[in-house]
């Protein structure tokens, strides 16, 4: 009977850690986990991926040109960057001050309010993107 010749063995700690790509695919899916825990527990998001899906729809059905396509994907992809980042302050506020702290609730209305200047700011991009096509 022929036996296997034995292998040298493997370098300290390289049989547990993680290569350079490996890492990566973790942090990607750490972040997708988190779009979707997001997705899971926030309402606000349910109408941005509507609307998302709207103005889709809409820049297919009225022929936008390549810039006018990437002003509307940096548009809608800053207003769910700002969604997303209020999400992940609301639960570190809630975290760290589950009682009511002044502090606490300026964190969440400034966050708020970084929302609300991103999605102004979407609007306007929205109209004079699609104004031209219905005006
Ligand atoms: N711990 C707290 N201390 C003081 N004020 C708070 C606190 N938590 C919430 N608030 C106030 O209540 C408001 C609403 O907070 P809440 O956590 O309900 O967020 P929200 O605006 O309803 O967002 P969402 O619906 O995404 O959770 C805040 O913007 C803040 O003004």
């Amino acid at each position: 009977m022929t036996t296997a010749p034995k292998l040298p063995p493997p370098a300290a700690g390289s049989e547990t850690r993680p290569t350079v790509l490996q890492r990566r695919a973790a942090s990607f899916g750490h972040a997708v986990r988190g779009v979707g825990a997001a997705l899971r527990t926030e309402v606000h998001l349910w109408f941005h991926a509507a609307t998302t899906a709207a103005v889709l729809g809409l820049g297919l059905y009225c022929g936008l040109v390549r810039w006018e396509w990437a002003a509307v994907a940096l548009s809608v992809g800053a207003v769910w960057c700002a969604e997303l980042l209020n999400t992940a302050i609301e639960a570190v506020v809630d975290l760290v001050s589950p009682e009511y702290h002044p502090l606490a609730g300026r964190a969440k209305d400034v966050a708020a309010g970084a929302v609300l200047v991103m999605a102004l700011a979407a609007l306007v991009v929205g109209v004079l993107v699609f104004g031209p096509y219905f005006f």
